[in-house]
């Protein structure tokens, strides 16, 4: 059984596939936050801009078995030729869920298979872009993939940490934070483009569809 808080075609917004037409797969449910405000001070990861609890989003829902949500998320895709296809699984935590039955139903419908994740749990084979996003302290087990993409700044967390693990692409996303947090500690995008100019091996990441006000 996989629950999925919401699915949607939309522009994949960050990173370096930024730009490029997507189905989303958002997975309900993180190993970071319970997902509810009275909690997000005490958890391990404190600064998330989703809401991935329960499955009563756009196109959500409880799917049996992996060609039940393969099939859901393939009408989601609205061209009849196959060529381009991609989805990207996030949540939530997507590692919590998404396994090699799914991943081969994927491939079956001829998409190529992104992810999006914070790191801290193992990955199935056949993932075709890893985007890892660590948070905090939170101990990393993936060490490779495609994309590291370090929301910026995190306290206590210097990004030269991951600077020499096995990315081929490294970017810094600034946080998207609260109009009375940036009063106080000054625009993270500042920030964030100061540590780029610094340190040329990390590229801006910017959330590009809050940016053109889609999804
Ligand atoms: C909501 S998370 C879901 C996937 C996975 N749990 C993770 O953390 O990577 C999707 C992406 O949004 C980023 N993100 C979450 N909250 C953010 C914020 N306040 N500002 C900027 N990026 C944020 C995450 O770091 C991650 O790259
Ligand atoms: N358009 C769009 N692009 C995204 N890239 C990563 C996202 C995420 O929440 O994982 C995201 C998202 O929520 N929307
Ligand atoms: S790990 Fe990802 S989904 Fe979980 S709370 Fe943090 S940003 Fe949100
Ligand atoms: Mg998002």
């Amino acid at each position: 059984m996989y629950s999925v808080k919401e699915a949607f075609y939309t522009l994949q917004g960050e990173g370096a596939q930024a730009g490029r037409a997507s189905v989303f797969c958002r997975f309900a449910g993180c190993n970071l936050w319970s997902g509810r405000e009275q909690d997000r001070a005490t958890s391990r990861c404190t600064f998330c801009d989703t809401d991935f609890v329960g499955t009563n989003g756009q196109n959500g829902g409880q799917f049996r078995d992996a060609n039940a949500l393969a099939d859901h998320l393939d009408k989601l895709w609205p061209h009849a030729d196959s060529g381009k296809r991609y989805v990207v699984f996030t949540g939530g935590e997507p590692l919590l869920q998404l396994d090699a039955a799914l991943i081969e139903a994927m491939h079956e419908r001829d998409f190529e298979i992104a992810v999006e994740t914070n790191g801290t749990l193992p990955a199935p084979d056949g993932i075709d872009w890893i985007c890892v996003s660590p948070k905090g302290d939170n101990p990393l087990v993936l060490t490779r993939g495609s994309e590291l993409k370090l929301v910026y700044p995190q306290a206590g967390l210097d990004p030269e940490r991951f600077a020499g693990l096995e990315f081929a692409h490294f970017f810094l996303q600034p946080m998207d934070t609260t109009p009375a947090a940036i009063a106080s500690d000054g625009s993270t995008m500042s920030a964030t483009v100061d540590y780029c100019l610094r340190h040329p091996q990390w590229r801006l990441s910017l959330q590009t569809h809050k940016i053109a006000g889609i999804d």
